[in-house]
């Protein structure tokens, strides 16, 4: 299908259409909305669903997944183990004066980029400015923008700066906003410096109010607490992969640009389990050729946005990409992308720059997407080590672990803790559980200190924060090396997650397929892939005319049993504005019943994007659009045995 997208994008045309066709809709909107909070209507859920189960088939199917699907409310412990109590925020700063809050990092790249271009306005070079409902609520006040010619060292550090926008911490934004005396834009007013802000929507489970919770803010932890059954069911078998799809809930600071940045949004989400000795992938020859963008931190780190284009076999050859496991998710990542209507040229991969990364994970590349509000994460891909399991496991005692047959039998020499539990209890009373769990958990080099304190001194010094200071002597203790013969491996699995926002996907993909006619620009088109479009067929009688009116009831009869999905415009519009209607609803495909129908029982098949048209009998027009949606044939195989149709009806 031709896409002719981007060239003349109107992002207010789009947003009309999409409002107008009930794609989505801002929640309670009768009641005033909410910031960050929308509704799916009908081709809304139509075009979520279908996304869905093509990410089904492409990765649960295609990979053997084991989907899950967990409780959205989650208990404060989990979060508090995973650090999202601590660390999930972002940088907010206030101004004192009229209370209004901003998310640090948006304010500073929002406010750089009007210099940006007050500064190209100000050079007489061209401004493209779209207009989106909030922007234009907030230009209304906006003192900040105004067309002033920068120095140029001024502009490389601005553009230097924008490049590196999602590594900087609370600190460098305070840094950079008073570097560049950023203030209030509406009002100029000053702003406190940024503080930390937790993302999660707390809230009490059961009617006492003592169990805090969550509402979670991505669906892998629930993942992760499953793994000892999920490994059961895989048959104690690595490497393997859950899976989940579900809502996720954060308390943006600043929800905008509509889809992109909400409240509540669809996630689906893997936690691939690797060892971490073998982090290949057996079916990484099947994608080491595909050719990709790619944005490394070390281009970002040195201030450019330059992208280096190779393939993924040589990206993990050279170290760029950490191992072939993220490599094959990266390239499984591109092509779903793809499949569902992703503009290749308009996807990226760029990795996250060192200060940008959780300190535990290895390597992390997000899918961007290109939009006119810049590049947008859409996919992140991340090597997040053994952190999850590990954390998860030490909180609560379980062995979140695999067990491994070794080919060979292996003597290993370690130290070994043997207590005299009878004589602990009397000794130490209601401590010596905490004190024999506190000498059971010492790591190998402790124990090594240990057993020499114990040497020399006879006794060994135990501190446990909360407990107390306590003294345990030889009689009660022996630490000493002991050689054993494992036949087994023991170890906590790394983890690598690819993790979707649905909702960014698809807005991404309507800023990609969205294009009008040039022979009239009002007549928008949105080019949805036939296996993603919320509607495959609209079926048009020619007239309203008695004759028709069993022909209709027939075709509709033959694709429902087909399980196509379809709808009928028999309104008293011309063909050419019914056609023009389910252009924006992206329908691909067309079957107009005419009086030909009638005599005969042939019908026409129009193909959205070219207005191309092909005759035929029922049946074989059926299986052409079936050919098509489902099987990946082009047009012309999926119409290759059908006539072709020149109409005399109007197309507008
Ligand atoms: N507020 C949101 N609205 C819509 N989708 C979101 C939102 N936050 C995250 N996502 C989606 O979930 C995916 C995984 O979440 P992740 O935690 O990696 O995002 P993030 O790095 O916090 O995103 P950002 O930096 O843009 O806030 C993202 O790639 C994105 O598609």
């Amino acid at each position: 299908m031709s896409v002719k997208a981007a060239e003349n994008f109107s992002r207010e045309s789009l947003e009309q259409i999409l409002k107008r066709r009930f794609f989505y809709a801002p929640s309670f909107e009768i009641y005033g909305g909410v910031s960050g909070l929308y509704d799916y209507g009908p081709p809304g859920c139509a075009f979520q669903a279908n996304i869905i189960d093509t990410w089904r088939k492409h990765f649960v199917l295609e990979e053997d997944m084991l989907e899950v699907d967990c409780t959205m409310l989650t208990p404060y412990e989990v979060f508090k183990t995973s650090g999202h109590v601590d660390k999930f925020a972002d940088w907010m700063c206030r101004d004192l004066k009229t209370g209004e809050i901003f998310r640090a990092d948006h304010l500073v790249e929002e406010v750089l980029e009007s210099r940006l271009k007050g500064d190209k306005a100000a050079r007489g070079q061209a401004v493209v400015e779209e207009e989106d409902d909030d922007k234009k609520k907030r230009k209304k006040k906006v003192k900040e923008i105004k067309n002033v010619k920068l120095d140029d060292e001024v502009v490389e550090e601005y553009e230097t700066v924008l490049n590196k926008i999602d590594g900087y911490s609370g600190e460098d934004l305070g840094e950079l906003i008073k570097k560049y005396n950023i203030v209030n834009p509406a009002t100029g007013g000053p702003l406190e410096p940024p503080v930390q802000f937790n993302l999660m929507f707390e809230t009490a489970i059961g009617p006492s109010g003592q169990l805090k919770g969550y509402l979670r803010p991505e669906t892998a932890q629930g993942q992760f607490l499953n793994f000892s059954k999920l490994l059961e069911c895989n048959n104690e078998r690595m490497p393997f992969a859950s899976a989940s799809i579900g809502k996720s809930f954060r308390n943006e600071i600043s929800p905008r640009a509509g889809l992109l940045r909400v409240r509540e949004f669809l996630m689906a989400e893997i936690e691939h389990f690797v060892d971490p000795e073998e982090k290949t992938h057996p079916r990484f020859a099947d994608v080491k050729d595909t050719k990709l963008s790619f944005l490394p931190k070390g281009v970002q780190e040195a201030g450019s946005n330059e992208l280096k284009v190779t393939t993924v076999g040589d990206a993990v050859a050279t170290g760029m990409v950490d191992n072939e496991t993220l490599g094959y998710f990266i390239a499984r990542i591109h092509a779903f992308l793809l499949k569902i209507g992703v503009d290749p040229a308009r996807l990226r991969f760029r990795q996250h720059m060192s200060n940008e990364m959780a300190h535990y994970a290895s390597d992390c590349w997000d899918a961007e997407l290109q939009t006119s509000y810049g590049w947008i994460e859409c996919v992140g891909c991340a090597d997040r080590s053994a952190y999850d399991l590990s954390v998860h496991a030490a909180r609560t005692n379980e062995k979140l672990v695999v067990r491994k047959p070794l080919p060979e039998p292996v003597t290993v020499e370690n130290f070994e803790v043997d207590l005299d539990k009878k004589k602990f209890g009397p000794k130490f009373r209601k401590d010596a559980g905490a004190i024999q769990k506190f000498l059971l958990e010492r790591t190998q080099c402790e124990l090594e200190d240990l057993s020499k304190e114990l040497a020399a001194n006879n006794k060994i010094a135990v501190d446990i924060k909360g407990v107390g200071s306590f003294e345990v002597e030889s009689d009660l203790i022996k630490i000493a090396k002991v050689q054993r013969v494992e036949h087994v491996r023991e170890f906590t699995p790394n983890v690598i997650e690819p993790s979707f926002g649905i909702g960014r996907i698809i807005y991404s993909i309507f800023e990609h397929l969205f294009w009008s006619r040039p022979e009239d620009k009002d007549r928008c088109v949105l080019s949805l892939p036939p296996l993603v479009a919320p509607t495959k067929v609209l079926v048009v009688p020619l007239s309203n005319h008695a004759d028709l009116a069993p022909l209709v009831a027939k075709i509709t009869s033959a694709l429902r049993k087909e399980q196509v999905p379809f709808k009928v415009d028999d309104s008293s519009a011309s063909i050419g504005k019914r056609y023009a209607r389910n252009d924006e609803l992206g329908t691909p495909f067309g079957i107009t019943i005419d009086f030909e129908t009638v005599k005969d029982g042939s019908v026409t098949l129009r193909e959205r994007d070219s207005t191309k048209q092909v005759r035929g009998d029922l049946a074989d027009i059926v299986n052409a659009i079936k050919e098509i949606t489902y099987n990946g044939a082009s047009w012309a195989e999926g119409t290759s045995k059908l006539a072709p149709f020149e109409t005399a009806v109007e197309e507008s």
